[in-house]
């Protein structure tokens, strides 16, 4: 059973009188242990695409389904507090706290049951994802873009959640970071079995993908 599936989709900004499609009667599903790129050229309605599938915004026409449950109905504030997170490019980590802090952030906020240590597991998922204890206490704005991101990507993981969406994750890093970052991406969907949806407009990390769609002119398809 897929875990997220969208179903006749429609999207559009009114532009003027006129309605600018984005997404048209689009329906596409997704599963878990599988890393999935969204591939489209810059203002094709990736972030729009990333928008509908998180609860951000709601499509004007059809659903979004997670687990065969309408996000409608399971509530979009429950349902981004509860069953997925998203990498941004810019990170959008909180600069006046810690690395571990803002990690500790989403579990603050969660209705998941969590462990009974939060810290020690935050301190554990920055380490998983190459974050040492001295820099898990450094505050965010003291570390490089490839250690953010990093910590965004622990953050995205604090919560359990399956569904791990991400925004042109690696748009502000130089290439090796880039590889490191496509590599975790990766690794979570074949050792821990998450569903991973990146958007980008590079082909190289599509190519590293198990599944590529191309969104144009509001049409999204399978990409081989
Ligand atoms: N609130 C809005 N009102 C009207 N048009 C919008 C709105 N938000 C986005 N758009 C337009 O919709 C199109 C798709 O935007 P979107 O940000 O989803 O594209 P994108 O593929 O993520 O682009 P990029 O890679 O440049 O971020 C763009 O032409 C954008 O200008």
């Amino acid at each position: 059973m897929s875990i997220i599936d969208v179903k006749n989709v429609d999207y559009y900004y009114q532009d003027g009188e006129r309605q600018r499609y984005i997404l048209k009667n689009t329906t596409v599903s997704f599963d878990k242990g599988t890393f999935y790129t969204i591939l489209g050229q810059s203002g094709s309605g990736k972030t729009t695409f990333l928008s509908l599938i998180s609860g951000l915004d709601a499509p004007q026409k059809g659903d979004v389904l997670f687990e065969n449950k309408n996000i409608k109905d399971i509530g979009y504030e429950t349902f981004r507090r509860n069953d997925i997170s998203i990498v941004f490019q810019q990170y959008n980590l909180v600069p006046y706290l810690t690395a571990v802090e803002n990690v500790l952030v989403p579990m603050a906020i969660t209705e998941n049951k969590l462990p009974d240590d939060p810290k020690s597991v935050a301190y554990n998922l920055l380490d998983y994802i190459g974050i040492v204890e001295s820099k898990a206490n450094r505050m965010v704005n003291q570390l490089s873009g490839g250690e953010q991101q990093r910590v965004a990507i622990a953050r995205a993981l604090a919560t359990n959640v399956d569904v791990i969406l991400a925004d042109e994750p690696t748009g502000n890093l130089d290439e090796d970071m880039e590889q490191e970052i496509v590599d975790i991406f990766k690794n979570l969907a074949h050792q821990h079995n998450k569903c991973v949806i990146v958007v980008t407009h590079s082909n190289e990390i599509a190519q590293q993908s198990d599944k590529t769609y191309l969104l144009r002119k509001g049409v999204l398809t399978a990409y081989e």
